[in-house]
């Protein structure tokens, strides 16, 4: 019996929108980019620790975030992450695809991730009566939204169970040697994780950013790290004809010039959502500069086929569409029988929801193609650490190829820094007030 690769790139709905010469012509490109990335001789090159991680780990650290995910297993009911961007989307995209295979172990429930009173006070009220634990994830150490949720929950945990007993109860993950949060750490006495110098926040999720709340929360971390390293091997390796990084990265910038500027992530799995989240800031942040880069957007399927399903059938032809196909959930659940049938289902009785699931994205894939929208296909062959763990590399390696095929440094984010600026000057902030 053959084994499913954990993760197939298929453009077989694309090829139609495009001829044979201009992936040839598109080819070379990607190739040159691929090797501009292991030879470290692009733009950003400073951030690339994100391609050895998955075998160059510090397995020293590594065995630290497991005891801590152990020792937050023991002691709390919730654990409480603190982080925006790439310091939580990565964990929450693997702990909600992971989510419900873990029966027993803390919730986790995300917060400084926006400037909401509301959710904090939401957050505060589920932790009453609890036990709980703060993982505090903050490479600069002073993002506003992390710092001010930080604040309100440290004053909490310490209220519960004094200063002493609070300090082993936050973690802080940051830089290795400065910033604020490191020397806090210092002075309280908190169990601290590094973000590495030579990983950004988007490319961060196989280091403890990610992986001590997903440990926490019960998965199973060396798999995941397996997993990478299983994308590691195949998506830095391999040849274009075998590489289906390379191959993504060709296709949607071939996509591009024919200006199909938006890329619509498609997942019909509702534990697919924030792994589509995670994906948006990694190429938003990595192409949207200089005026270029295709606008990643991300659906939720069948659910948004009654909302936004006549905009992508329909509407302006510049997006295409790439559906991540979760095809074995190891489901079964039928669809019943009944006297009446006043519904007309009793032609699918005796059917899986799965099986009318696939054939919705069947019958979706064809008409959205029919309709003028190219469609990729990345198939997962299972919801497991395994595959999630090759699913992010493939994303991230395909991500930095296809900036550099776009012509930006996909290393940085230069961008991010207007509207901090502009809330600064609102909020008064000291350092910007004597500009
Ligand atoms: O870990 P930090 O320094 O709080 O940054 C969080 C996020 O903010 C950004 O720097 C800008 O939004 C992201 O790149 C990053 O993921």
């Amino acid at each position: 019996m053959s084994i499913l690769p954990d993760i197939i790139f298929d453009y077989e709905n694309a090829k139609g929108f495009f001829g044979p010469e201009e992936l040839v012509q598109m080819e070379e490109k990607v190739k040159q980019k691929h090797k501009m990335l292991l030879d470290r001789s692009g733009s950003g090159s400073e951030f690339l620790g994100w391609i050895d991680i998955p075998e160059r780990y510090d397995r020293e650290e590594f065995e630290k975030i497991k005891s801590a995910a152990q020792k937050i297993r023991k002691d709390s009911d919730v654990l409480v992450v603190i982080g925006i961007g790439g310091s939580y989307l990565g964990a929450r995209a693997a702990i909600e695809f992971l989510q419900g295979r873990y029966p027993g172990y803390p919730e986790v429930y995300f917060a400084g991730n926006n400037l909401s009173s509301t959710q904090i006070l939401e957050i505060k009220q589920r932790l009453e009566g609890r036990d709980f634990s703060l993982n505090v994830i903050s490479k600069s150490g002073t993002t506003t939204e992390p710092a001010i949720a930080f604040r309100f929950f440290k004053r909490m945990i310490q209220e519960k169970y004094g200063k002493a007993e609070a300090s082993g109860r936050i973690y802080v993950t940051t830089d290795k040697n400065k910033g604020a949060l490191k020397e806090l750490a210092g002075k309280e006495g908190y169990t601290t994780f590094v973000v590495p110098d030579d990983i950004g926040g988007r490319y961060s999720v196989l280091t403890a950013v990610g992986l001590l709340p997903i440990a926490a929360a019960g998965a199973d971390v060396d798999e995941l790290m397996a997993g990478a390293a299983l994308g590691r091997n195949k998506f830095m390796e391999a040849g274009f004809e075998s590489n289906d990084a390379l191959q993504y990265a060709a296709v949607r910038n071939i996509l591009l010039e024919k200006g199909k500027n938006i890329e619509i992530l498609a997942g019909y799995e509702p534990c697919l959502h924030y792994v589509a989240e995670w994906w948006k800031q990694l190429f938003g942040e990595s192409e949207g500069k200089d005026g270029k880069g295709i606008f990643p957007a991300a659906v939720d399927l069948t659910s948004d086929l009654h909302s936004m399903g006549q905009y992508i059938q329909d509407g302006q032809r510049c997006i295409f569409e790439t559906v991540l196909d979760l095809s074995n959930t190891g489901e079964e659940i039928l669809v019943g029988e009944e006297e009446d049938d006043l519904d007309g289902l009793n032609y699918l009785a005796e059917k899986t929801v799965d099986f009318v699931n696939r054939s919705a994205m069947k019958g979706a894939i064809k008409a959205h193609v029919d309709g003028g929208v190219p469609n990729l296909k990345v198939t997962l062959a299972a919801r497991n650490e395994r595959t999630l763990g090759e699913l992010f590399y493939f994303f991230e390696s395909a991500c930095g190829v296809s900036g550099y095929v776009l012509g930006v440094n996909p290393f940085d984010q230069p961008g991010v820094e207007f509207y901090k600026k502009n809330m600064f000057t609102l909020l008064g902030k000291p350092e910007i007030r004597q500009i």
